[in-house]
């Protein structure tokens, strides 16, 4: 009978799985001043939180994954951003490599963050045109290898719609454009390691997920191949590249990474406020605060590994996906500062498979003979072939083995070399120098939430969120 007054809240419910979902609930009243005054109180409070972005600059993939980019983006994610005031410049891309020289055009300062929609190289994309730009514009070059490089404080969102989406899956626990978006809006931060490669004094890519020689770069490389098979091309190369059963001869040299309190053999993994992450941190923001008196981190000790490997990975993150639930490494941490460097040997194909199959279940893939897991924060790879040619690994930045591969008689290039797999990415050249950045980007995200015992209770209790 009476009129009454109303207004909707928004919230995030948190739901199984690291999943989450937005809610809403209404309030009524009669009394019109006092619910103004809820709504102002409310506002005010929202005004306040000042990591939340109020502007974004989004980049969609029309062709990742099963080519639903736009699709998911604007039916799952646009009205999200719109509930919460987020305005938006939208960029379909017309081709690899828009978003990434894009970044370089337009004044990103103006953006609160960058919104990538598509996969792990569609990610790798976005992040290399805005590290790269960030770097052009604080004079840095990106082809010293030992260049300081400059954070990056515009914070990166993904929204997953590509194949593997090993990056989302592993920063937010589950691969889910909603879930993604929700990160996005409460402003959520997790900052990243990011690791530089080099050949030859030239900088040739960054890499924040895997970066694989033999197994996984044979599977990327002929699953380029198969693109129109979509996501299941990985599955088609993932067979076929295990028959073959390639094996590649080279050295790896490697600085352990002793500033961090970890190891890859761990049973903790790396969880929302990971205090070895934490510690990073602190290290980071004291190097930072005495540059002038910084120990030359070339001086420290290089430990060198010959062999016979089918696979060499090198993970800056767990590199958890729907595919492997708890990664390559499942102890590697987002923001310490190291890398995980797995090198599984020459085994037979039932032990690779045994491996392989250890991704999948609790067992732990470590445990093998064959199967070696080292913490680094740098690293150096030759392959044989190059090696035959010019003889010291830990001088390689002097040396030029692109030129031997080509001029190589092309009755020996069979037995030749695999290709690095770069975040989802070829890399031309097999000799590559590597140095994790600690904590050298950010992303809308907080890193994989302790599971919660109770999720019942817990649901209906301190899990909501204002939007
Ligand atoms: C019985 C056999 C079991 C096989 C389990 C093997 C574990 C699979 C672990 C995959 C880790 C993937 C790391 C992420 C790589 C992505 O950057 C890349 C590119 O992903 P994108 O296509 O851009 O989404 N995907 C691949 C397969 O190389
Ligand atoms: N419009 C486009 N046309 C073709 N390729 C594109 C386009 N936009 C981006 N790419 C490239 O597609 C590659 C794969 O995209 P991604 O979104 O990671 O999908 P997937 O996970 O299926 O590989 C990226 O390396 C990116 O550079
Ligand atoms: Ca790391």
């Amino acid at each position: 009978m009476t009129k009454l007054h109303a207004f909707t809240v928004y919230y995030v419910k948190k739901a199984r799985n690291h999943r989450w979902r937005c809610s809403d609930v209404t309030f009524w009243c009669v009394d019109e001043h006092l619910c103004n005054q809820w709504i102002q109180a409310l506002k005010e409070l929202l005004e306040m939180q000042k990591s939340r972005p109020k502007q974004l600059l989004v980049y969609i993939n029309p062709y990742g994954g099963k080519r639903q980019g736009k699709r998911i983006y604007e039916q799952k994610v646009a009205p999200l951003f719109s509930l919460a005031s987020i305005s938006t410049d939208v960029v379909i891309t017309e081709h690899a490599n828009h978003a990434k020289d894009n970044l370089f055009e337009v004044n990103i300062y103006k953006y609160d963050g960058v919104v990538c929609v598509g996969g792990d190289g569609m990610f790798s994309e976005v992040m290399h045109g805005l590290i790269g730009r960030i770097q052009k514009d604080s004079g840095i070059d990106q082809n010293n290898p030992k260049a300081s490089l400059v954070q990056c404080n515009i914070r990166i969102g993904i929204i997953p719609a590509g194949s593997t989406d090993c990056i989302c899956y592993s920063t937010v626990g589950i691969s889910d454009p909603v879930t993604s978006a929700l990160h996005i809006i409460v402003g959520d931060c997790q900052p990243l390691d990011v690791s530089s490669v080099h050949h030859n004094n030239m900088f040739l890519k960054y890499s924040v997920s895997l970066l694989g020689y033999g197994f996984y770069g044979d599977i990327l490389k002929d699953s380029e191949k198969k693109r129109w098979m979509g996501p299941m091309r990985y599955d088609y190369s993932g067979f076929k590249t295990f028959l073959s059963h390639h094996y590649y001869e080279g050295t790896i040299a490697y600085q352990p990474a002793k500033h961090t309190l970890g190891s890859p053999r761990d049973k903790d993994s790396c969880r929302t406020g990971c205090y070895i992450c934490k510690k990073s941190e602190q290290q980071l923001a004291e190097q930072h605060k005495d540059c002038g008196l910084k120990h030359e981190e070339g001086e420290e000790e290089w430990k060198v590994i010959k062999g016979k490997f089918l696979a060499i990975n090198a993970v800056n993150m767990s590199c958890a996906c729907p595919r492997s639930p708890k990664g390559l490494s499942p102890a590697a941490h987002l923001a310490d500062g190291s890398a995980d460097l797995i090198l599984v040997r020459k085994c037979s194909r039932f032990d690779f498979l045994r491996y392989l199959v250890r991704h999948t279940n609790q067992d732990d893939q470590f445990d093998f003979p064959f199967v070696d897991v080292y913490r680094v924060k740098s690293f150096q790879f030759t392959s044989k072939l190059s090696e035959d040619n010019e003889s010291n690994v830990m001088d390689i930045g002097k040396k030029r083995f692109g030129q031997f591969c080509r001029d190589h008689p092309a009755c020996c290039c069979n037995i030749v070399n695999s290709t690095w797999n770069c975040d989802g990415e070829t890399l031309d050249s097999s000799a590559i120098e590597v140095r994790v950045h600690c904590q050298l980007m950010k992303l809308f995200a907080r890193g994989i939430e302790e599971n919660c015992k109770d999720e019942a209770a817990y649901s209906q209790n301190s899990a909501e969120q204002l939007l």
